[in-house]
């Protein structure tokens, strides 16, 4: 559970196409399923100001956007999301699924755009407070054939279009977090059949929920 809070708080992570959406739906059918409280939210997005931000960074792949507007972009919607939605839903006691959130600035601004990880820190810490995910779920594939998958929706977005090298500097990147953080990250081959991807995060997931009721139980008969 997270320390500042009586709520869950989950991320999923990965490059282009990996699943995640996937994931995300079949693990809300499950917290649903069992009768826990929890919302669903996205990076970029999930407030008003965010989508708009969504819009801007994403859709219109023609804008010049350097790198550090970029980041900085990515990190306005997130300062948004954690203030206006996050920190309350984990205060209520609820668990947050966010599809992305900063480890995807560290793989794709950092590793990908080649951004200073000094700098990154520093304006995470801003826009976030400090708020780091609970449970990270790292979905890994080859970024090949994660933009096959993600060619079948239409259209390729801004940084759907950029080359296969900067997609595999992002998959490294997110490897190297993963590698960093082993007790936060669970590194899932994206390439399994999606029953068996959802049956190995919803494992951890009631893992976790399990281990929260017992240290709340014991705070509150100890
Ligand atoms: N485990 C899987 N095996 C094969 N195909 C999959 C699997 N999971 C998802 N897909 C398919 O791959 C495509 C991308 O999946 P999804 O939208 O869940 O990925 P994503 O990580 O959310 O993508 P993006 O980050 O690009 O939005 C979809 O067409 C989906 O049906
Ligand atoms: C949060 C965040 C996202 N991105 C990139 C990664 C993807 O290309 C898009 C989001 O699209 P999705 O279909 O919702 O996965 O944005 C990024 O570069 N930096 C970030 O911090």
């Amino acid at each position: 559970m997270s320390p500042e809070s009586r709520g869950l708080f989950i991320t999923f992570e990965g490059p282009e196409g990996a699943g995640k959406t996937t994931q995300i739906a079949r693990l809300v059918e499950q917290l649903e399923g069992a009768g826990v409280a929890h919302i669903l939210t996205r990076e970029p997005g999930g407030t008003p100001l965010g989508t708009r931000i969504r819009q801007v960074v994403l859709l219109e792949p023609d804008l010049q956007v350097d790198p550090l507007p970029e980041f900085l972009l990515y990190s306005a919607s997130r300062a948004q999301l954690v203030g206006q939605i996050i920190r309350p839903a984990l205060a209520r006691g609820e668990v947050v699924v966010c599809d992305r959130y900063a480890d995807s600035s560290l793989a794709y601004q950092g590793a990908g755009r080649g951004l200073d990880a000094g700098l990154l820190a520093q304006i995470t810490q801003a826009a976030t407070g400090g708020l780091k995910p609970d449970l990270t779920f790292l979905l890994d594939l080859d970024p090949a054939i994660g933009l096959a998958r993600a060619a079948t929706r239409g259209e390729p977005d801004r940084l759907e279009r950029a080359d296969l090298a900067f997609h595999q500097r992002v998959r490294a990147g997110f490897l190297a977090l993963a590698q960093q953080e082993p007790g936060r990250f669970h590194v899932l081959d994206g390439t399994q059949e999606p029953d068996d991807l959802a049956g190995q995060i919803w494992a951890v997931v009631e893992n976790k929920l399990r281990m929260g009721q017992a240290e709340a139980h014991a705070s509150s008969s100890g």
